[in-house]
């Protein structure tokens, strides 16, 4: 791994304020194929960061390598000042988790898998139950506490194992499309969670593909393509007067011409 690159912020934020989520010449390659390539990425503690780019772009794997789930081929992360790799008790302690495709104990029940997500970051049990009370509630799980996540729909997955990451009240929660399969009564609670939790200082990253709601939610956001950062800022400057998902297309190309597939036409 690269550890000679600097953690300065980019820009002229000062030194002292660390970022919430810093990367440095971070580099994945599988084989022939480099799947990120040297990125840097700061993101500013306290905003609600969204990440876009196209299938196959890198964002779960810059995200993997960012909360210390994959080991980076180069480069550093930094948490809040905390270096992922080197310190990776400390930093994960900074950080709550909602990796893409999930792989939950699916055999405990949708309250004790949130349970023990909380005995396992050293809660104690009276302040674990009533957080998980608190977070079946506002995730709209209540009903269905007791029932094995293994029975829980694609949504309810995709909930119990947010309210797993934000059991700890972490500073920076990190979450890889949070709202996909979930309903849009759950969504627009989890939007209202989420922006309650920025507003009170902690820092969202959120993968989505999304523009629209990524436009409306976010306040920075960055473009990923080909491993590459093409874009990123507030999402005022990265789109330019026009919507994200014009920016977003103008960046990324790959519309393809009128015309579709001629076979697939009925009449
Ligand atoms: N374990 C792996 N082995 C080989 N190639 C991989 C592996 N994981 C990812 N890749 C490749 O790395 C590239 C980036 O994948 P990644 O999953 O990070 O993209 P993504 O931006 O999250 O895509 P999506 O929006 O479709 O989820 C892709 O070309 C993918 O095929």
């Amino acid at each position: 791994m690269t550890e000679s690159l600097p953690h300065v912020p980019l820009g002229s934020a000062p030194a002292t304020n660390f970022p919430a989520l810093s990367l440095r010449g971070l580099t994945k390659r599988f084989g022939a194929k480099t799947a990120v390539n040297a990125i840097n990425l700061d993101v500013p503690a306290g905003s609600f960061y969204g990440l876009v780019g196209p299938n196959g772009a890198g964002k779960t794997t810059s995200l993997s390598m960012a909360t210390g789930l994959m080991r980076p081929d180069a480069g550093t992360a930094q948490v809040l000042g905390v270096d992922v790799w080197r310190h990776p008790l400390e930093a994960k302690r900074l950080m709550g988790i909602l990796p893409d495709g999930v792989r939950l104990f699916d055999r405990l029940s949708g309250e004790q898998l949130v349970t023990y997500a909380g005995l396992l970051r050293g809660m104690d049990k009276e302040t674990v139950a009533s957080r998980v009370k608190d977070l079946l509630e506002a995730l709209d799980l209540a009903k269905d506490a007791g029932t094995l996540v293994v029975d829980y729909s694609a949504g309810m997955t995709k909930k119990i194992a947010l309210a797993s990451a934000l059991i700890h009240a972490p500073k920076l929660l990190v979450l890889d499309e949070p709202f996909e399969s979930v309903d849009p009564v759950s969504s627009a609670n989890i939007r209202d969670l989420l922006t309650d939790y920025v507003a009170s200082g902690g820092t969202v990253i959120v993968s989505s593909h999304v523009m629209d709601l990524v436009q409306r939610m976010c306040d920075h956001v960055a473009v990923i393509a080909g491993g590459n950062v093409l874009a990123a800022g507030t999402v005022e400057s990265v789109r330019d007067g026009m919507s994200l998902e014009e920016k977003f297309v103008e960046l990324v190309g790959g519309r393809h011409q009128a015309g579709g597939l001629q076979w697939l036409r009925t009449s």
